[in-house]
């Protein structure tokens, strides 16, 4: 239990002491009926006329009914209880919403009669007449003596008779409510009655103010007591703070009043959410003291518009109204601050106007419209709690019909714990209007409230709070600023040196990067470098272990080359010294040969001359036998030398030649090291080798047969007598000018044909002496013995069986050399008939034409004009027509064209046609591509044309068989004809 609360419960008790007895613990019995009369009709129309009454009691105007009229009977017993302190007062601190003291009608409002004494004159005019109005405290019950034997009792919550104190009146009704306020509920307390019964006594009597307001505080009203307990029980509670504030008003003339500023133009208002009453325009003056507040009532008396009217000279002429706010505060611990979060509740002390009978008090004029406007706002107030009382708080309640009811709204069906004190005077004169006011009280107890805790954020100290935290806070901040800045201030120095590492670290940094990513794109760029160079390299490596591997190879045989050559180069310069040595030797036999021979032909020389002479025929004919047989004998050896000598040299060429392409590989191989000091050949040239055994034979044209003619000449003497002795035989008709028989195709081309006797000497001569040697004299200086020579191997060539062996022993090579290097045209001639003999034999067609002596006879025929040269030319070739396997060299050798070339001559001549003609008709005789060679190659108009030769009879014979053979190919059938139409042998 709180101090203050202590408190109360002293005053308490201390008041009850100048009661009549103690309060009754029952709650107020209901006044439910008038006190019964002593007639039974009598207690019932009591009963009915109090139940009227209280319907009508409200109406304190003219034309209100006058109370319950006369008739009595003495009331029953009290029946009511006085307001007690609730259980409130001991459970102020509890915080949660609940009908304050818990009991059941707790919201109910409290309604309690005070009777006035009688004023000193009142006693003097009544006398010790009773009073009409009787009160029974011990039972809350009131009585009103109606007449002497009528009269209605009412039952109420407190009953004060005319003795009862202000305080207990304070304490019994009044501080219930204060200590609801104080709790957190709205309260009021009102003094209703007629005019001058005592309702500003009750309420607002300031008792003894003498010594500074500190003298006898009896007579003290509700007013100053319920402040004087708000200040000193809020001023010694510990858990919160207070904040009272007071607001004083009137309801003048229907309008409110500013007692404390009569300036001011008051409006009230209820807040929409809250329903809370406010006044706005009010002077809000805060109360810490009651000198404060004693200050307040007198300014506020000082406005309060007093009539002095004749029913009462003090008479209040407005309803006043005194706002009490109480604003508490938790104490919290958080922070130390006080919780913005309020209780508020309001005090309404209310002393209001007493209605009045005009036409009692005569008031007039300014009075009288007070009168009505008082009365009018108390009948708005009836109407109010009438219809609470009757149909509850749901109903409608007419507030807004005066201003009273609008301030009062929260008193009276709202959530305020309101007490009522109903003041009634004791005169009988005054019965009716005291009579209405007990029914006035009657209604107001069942008036309900419904008592509501109100709390509020106070924004304005939670606003101060908060900005002096924020005040607080800023300047924590601005004390951590200032010891930021301090530090900084030192820091300063440090950080900037920090900086400037930090930028050097930068700076040091960035070179690194750059000269690592430097670094880098070179190492990269190297390693590319060298991975392409090592790639290279690798390649390369390959590439010269494959070449010094084929180098070593080819070393290997080089060295092995040249030591085989080194070795047989050894054998072949001896096999040369002894060969040179053998040379040298037959030379000398072949010299010594020669010179026999020329003696031999000089000695058959002087026997011709001696046989032409006629000087011992038969003697010089034994004696020409004798040294034939020997001329015979030492032309055999001296042959059998020269072949010797002839083999001898061919083979020293051919080794002379295989030493030098020796030497030169060695010197190669030596160059390239393979032999020596250098590994390597110089180069791979083989060629070129003129030296070549087979170059230097299978060119005769181009060889010089490495032969000594000087050295043969000498050994050929003997033969050229002996042929020139032949020749004296024939008649002197060795002449080859003569031409051969141009009718004999395919015949050997007979040389200065001898008789069958010379030419059986040609043989003898031949079988004597030999081929070779008779090739040697091909060579003789002694242009008759070569023209002699060359006949007699012409001849030898036109016999079949010869020509191969003519082939064999080299007779081609010494012809070709005749060819070449003689000027005489008839030796020519000779030789070109001699190969054209050889012609004549398919075994060596195809060495003739492989060897070059078709060429060799075309050029022949190109440097002549000679008729019987061309003849030659021309049979030679016809000759080698009829062979299909060298048709092809004939055509890209030029033997075609030669022909042609013959056959369109300025004068050709009849042999020489003859033999073109024949060329051709070998020619087309093979086969179909032979006789397209001719068609394509322009042949065809030449042999129409030798057709048409009519005079001559063998070249047109041949022409006729080369278009016979030609036109067995049906393919050219139309040529032919169109070549004969144009030359006009068809129509
Ligand atoms: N209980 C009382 N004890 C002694 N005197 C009293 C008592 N009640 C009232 N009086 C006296 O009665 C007179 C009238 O009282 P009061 O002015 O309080 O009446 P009222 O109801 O306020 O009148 P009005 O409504 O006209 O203002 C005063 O002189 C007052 O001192």
């Amino acid at each position: 239990m709180s101090s203050w609360a202590k408190q109360l419960g002293r005053a308490g008790r201390n008041n009850n002491d100048n009661e009549g007895g103690p309060p009754s613990a029952g709650r107020p019995d209901r006044p439910s009926s008038a006190l019964r009369t002593r007639g039974g009709a009598k207690g019932s129309q009591a009963s009915g006329a109090g139940r009227e009454a209280e319907h009508r009691a409200f109406l304190f105007d003219d034309a209100a009914p006058s109370g319950a009229g006369a008739g009595g009977g003495r009331s029953g017993g009290p029946s009511g209880a006085p307001l007690r302190p609730s259980s409130a007062l001991r459970t102020r601190h509890k915080t949660t919403s609940r009908d304050a003291g818990g009991e059941k009608d707790a919201g109910r409002v409290r309604v309690a009669i005070r009777l006035r004494p009688k004023t000193p004159q009142e006693r003097a005019e009544d006398g010790d007449a009773a009073s009409v109005v009787e009160v029974v405290p011990e039972m809350s019950r009131v009585v009103l003596r109606k007449s002497q034997w009528e009269a209605d009792a009412y039952n109420f919550d407190s009953v004060f008779a005319e003795t009862s104190s202000q305080a207990r009146v304070y304490e019994t009704l009044a501080r219930p409510v204060v200590e609801g306020v104080l709790e957190g509920f709205n309260g009021t307390v009102m003094a209703y009655g007629q005019t001058g019964t005592g309702k500003t006594h009750t309420m607002g009597n300031l008792g003894d103010l003498t010594t500074n307001g500190k003298g006898d505080t009896a007579d003290r009203g509700v007013m100053l007591r319920a402040v004087d307990d708000i200040i000193n029980l809020t001023t010694d509670d510990e858990t919160a703070n207070f904040k009272i504030a007071v607001q004083y008003m009137q309801v003048y003339m229907s309008a409110i009043k500013d007692l404390l500023d009569a300036n001011n133009e008051v409006d009230v208002r209820e807040d929409p959410k809250t329903n809370e009453i406010s006044f706005p325009g009010a002077t809000n003056a805060e109360v810490k003291t009651m000198n404060d507040f004693i200050d307040i009532l007198h300014r506020g008396e000082e406005n309060r518009i007093v009539a002095n009217q004749k029913l009462n000279s003090a008479s209040s002429r407005s309803h006043s109204v005194l706002a009490i706010t109480v604003r508490r505060y938790p104490k919290e611990a958080k922070g130390g601050l006080a919780s913005a979060t309020a209780r508020i509740s309001k005090l309404l002390i209310v002393d209001l106007a007493g209605s009045e009978r005009v036409t009692k008090s005569g008031s007039e004029g300014q009075l009288l419209e007070e009168a009505k406007a008082i009365n009018l706002s108390l009948t708005v107030l009836g109407k109010c709690i009438n219809t609470l009382a009757e149909s509850g708080n749901g109903a409608h309640i007419p507030y807004r019909e005066s201003k009273l009811t609008r301030m009062l709204r929260d008193s009276f069906g709202g959530s305020a714990k309101t007490s009522l004190i109903v003041c009634v005077g004791p005169l009988r004169k005054h019965l009716s209007e005291s009579g209405s006011s007990l029914l006035f009280g009657q209604r107001a107890l069942k008036v309900e409230n419904a008592l509501k805790l109100r709390e509020e954020v106070d924004y304005q100290l939670l606003a101060r709070q908060l900005q002096r935290q924020v005040d607080e806070l800023a300047g924590e901040v601005e004390r951590a600023h200032k010891t930021e800045a301090e530090a900084v201030a030192r820091l300063k120095p440090a950080e900037a040196a920090a900086r400037a590492a930090e930028a050097q670290l930068k700076e040091a940094g960035d070179r690194t990067s750059a000269a690592i990513a430097k670094l880098n794109a070179e190492k990269d760029n190297e390693i590319e470098h060298y991975r392409a160079s090592a790639a290279d390299l690798s390649s390369r490596n390959t590439q010269l272990e494959s070449e010094v591997s084929m180098l070593e190879r080819q070393l290997q045989e080089q060295k092995s080359k040249a030591g085989n050559i080194a070795g047989e180069k050894g054998e072949m310069e001896a096999e040369n010294d002894r060969l040179r040595k053998r040379i040298e030797s037959l030379e000398a036999s072949v010299s010594s040969a020669k010179a026999e021979a020329a003696r031999t032909a000089d000695a058959m020389k002087a026997a011709s001359m001696m046989l032409k002479e006629g000087e011992g025929a038969a003697a010089l004919q034994v004696e020409v036998e004798n040294l034939r047989s020997q001329l015979d004998v030492k032309a055999k050896a001296l042959n059998e030398s020269s072949l010797e000598v002839q083999r001898l040299s061919g083979e020293l060429s051919i080794s002379n030649g295989t030493v030098s392409k020796m030497q030169r590989e060695l010197q190669t191989l030596k160059e390239s090291g393979a032999v020596g000091s250098s590994p390597f050949p110089r180069g791979g040239d083989t060629g070129g080798d003129t030296g070549s055994p087979t170059s230097s034979s299978t060119s005769p044209m181009a060889s010089g047969g490495g032969s000594d003619g000087s050295s043969q000449t000498k050994s050929k003497r003997g033969l050229f007598s002996m042929f020139k002795r032949n020749k004296s035989d024939k008649g002197g008709k060795g002449d080859s000018s003569g031409p051969p028989s141009p009718h004999a195709p395919r015949s050997p081309l007979v040389i200065n044909a001898p008789p069958k006797t010379g030419n059986d000497a040609v043989t003898r001569l031949f079988d004597q002496v030999g081929l070779p040697t008779i090739f040697g004299l091909l060579s003789y200086d002694d242009p008759d013995v070569r023209l002699h020579a060359i006949k007699v191997v012409a001849n030898l060539a036109a016999e079949e069986r010869h020509q191969e062996e003519i082939v064999r022993e080299g007779g081609l090579p010494a012809l070709y050399k005749v060819i070449h290097s003689s000027t005489d045209e008839a030796t020519r001639r000779i030789a070109a008939g001699a190969i054209a003999n050889l012609a004549m034999n398919e075994g060596v067609q195809e060495r003739l034409v492989s060897d070059g002596a078709l060429k060799l006879v075309i050029n022949l025929a190109e440097m002549t004009d000679d008729i019987q040269t061309k003849r030659m030319v021309a049979g030679g070739i016809a000759n080698l027509c009829g062979n299909p396997a060298v048709q092809p060299r004939i055509l890209s050798e030029g033997g075609l064209d030669c022909l042609m070339g013959f056959a369109e001559g300025e004068e050709p001549h009849p042999d020489v046609q003859s033999q073109v003609a024949r060329g051709f008709a070998n020619f087309a005789k093979c086969d179909a591509q032979s006789a397209k060679i001719l068609v394509q190659n322009g042949c065809l108009p030449y042999i129409i044309a030798f057709s048409a030769m009519t005079s001559l009879t063998q070249v047109k014979r041949h022409a006729d068989m080369a278009i016979a053979y030609i036109s067995m190919h049906s393919e050219f059938h139309s040529e032919v004809m169109d070549e004969k139409r144009k030359q006009g042998m068809m129509a």
